[in-house]
């Protein structure tokens, strides 16, 4: 990244409180034009609140914030000329068409007509929606909603775009043709600040992941570095009945054992190397495993590790 470049976020000790609940507990961002950064959290930690300050929708109660190069306190309107911002609550009017939904944006930036209408038109045709332009947005389904929400964010050719969890509720073919929409975004030299509660759509996309919990920002660094906050992998024996477990328990003193579920997890990475030294280990043993999985570390443990923290105890990721 080059130092001079101002990044495209930059935020240092932001804080919001609504009466005696502290929502936002002094957050630092930092976000290099260009990049995906994924904001995650359990539900109510902060994300849209978050968002919504960066967006200039609600003031902090304290902290710095620019955004494209703009203050949010000192220059709201300019902030907002630079940003996009699609929701959980789409800007998409039902009533209209794809169509006049993409010219009210056009109107909105007071575009030349001519040049509102082959704005509009490229676009539905980038995001597929061209041959419904001329039904009405009611008859859409949820992904074809989401990429007009899109599409009419890019009417005003934003250089940040906000987009908070853009695909929750998508089926797996509209989530991937969203992340797919999303790297064609930031390859085009925009910046991409997301809010999801999916661990995978983070890893898949982000540059860098920050999650918020308790108000902190409790972990943050590449979706590499994250993982390698958690201990390394296990493999899960099941074992046919009780008799089995217990004897393959007695070899692995330290393994964490399920009686209900017949299991007896162990540390190991998945390797060759370690699968046959414990099947080796078990046949010496004369255990019968029924099946193994093996798991190794992913954004989830993360999640469920640093969001169990004791509250404001930050995890830095190396
Ligand atoms: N206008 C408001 N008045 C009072 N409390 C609010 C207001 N807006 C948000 N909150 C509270 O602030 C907390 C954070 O809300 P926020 O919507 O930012 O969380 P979130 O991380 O986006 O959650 P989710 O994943 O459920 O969308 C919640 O406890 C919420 O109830």
């Amino acid at each position: 990244m080059n130092p001079t470049t101002p990044a495209a976020i930059e935020a240092t000790g932001l804080s919001k409180a609504y009466g005696d609940k502290v929502v936002l507990d002094g957050i630092d961002l930092h976000v290099p034009r260009g990049t995906v950064f994924a904001l995650l959290g359990p539900n109510g930690a902060g994300k849209t609140t978050t968002v919504q300050i960066l967006s200039t929708l609600i003031r902090a109660d304290g902290g710095e914030a620019r955004v494209a190069g703009h203050g949010v306190a000192a220059a709201p309107q300019s902030v907002r000329a630079a940003i996009g911002v699609t929701g959980q609550f789409s800007a998409v009017d039902n009533l209209i068409t794809g169509e006049e939904n993409m010219a009210l944006m056009a109107d909105l930036h007071h575009l030349p007509r001519p040049e509102g209408r082959r704005i509009c038109a490229e676009l539905l045709e980038r995001f597929d929606l061209s041959e419904a332009a001329k039904k009405p947005a009611a008859t859409y389904s949820g992904g074809m909603r989401r990429r007009l929400d899109i599409a009419m964010t890019l009417v005003g050719s934003p250089e940040v775009i906000f987009l908070d969890e853009p695909t929750t509720g998508l089926d797996p073919r509209s989530r991937h043709t969203m992340w797919q929409i999303i790297r064609e975004l930031v390859d085009g030299g925009v910046t991409v600040f997301l809010t999801t509660q999916y661990l995978e759509e983070a890893d898949q996309l982000a540059d860098r992941i920050a999650v918020l919990n308790g108000g902190r920002i409790v972990a943050e660094g590449t979706p590499d570095e994250l993982k390698r906050l958690v201990p390394g992998g296990h493999v899960r024996l099941r074992f046919l009945d009780p008799a089995q477990l217990a004897r393959a328990a007695q070899v692995w003193g330290a393994g964490l054992r399920d009686d209900e579920a017949l299991t007896l997890q162990v540390p190991g990475d998945g390797s060759v190397h370690t699968l046959r030294a414990l099947l080796d280990a078990l046949d010496s043993a004369c255990v019968d495993v029924d099946s193994l999985t093996v798991h190794t570390p992913d954004l989830d443990d993360v999640f469920f590790a640093v969001t169990d923290r004791p509250e404001n105890e930050k995890v830095q990721a190396r």
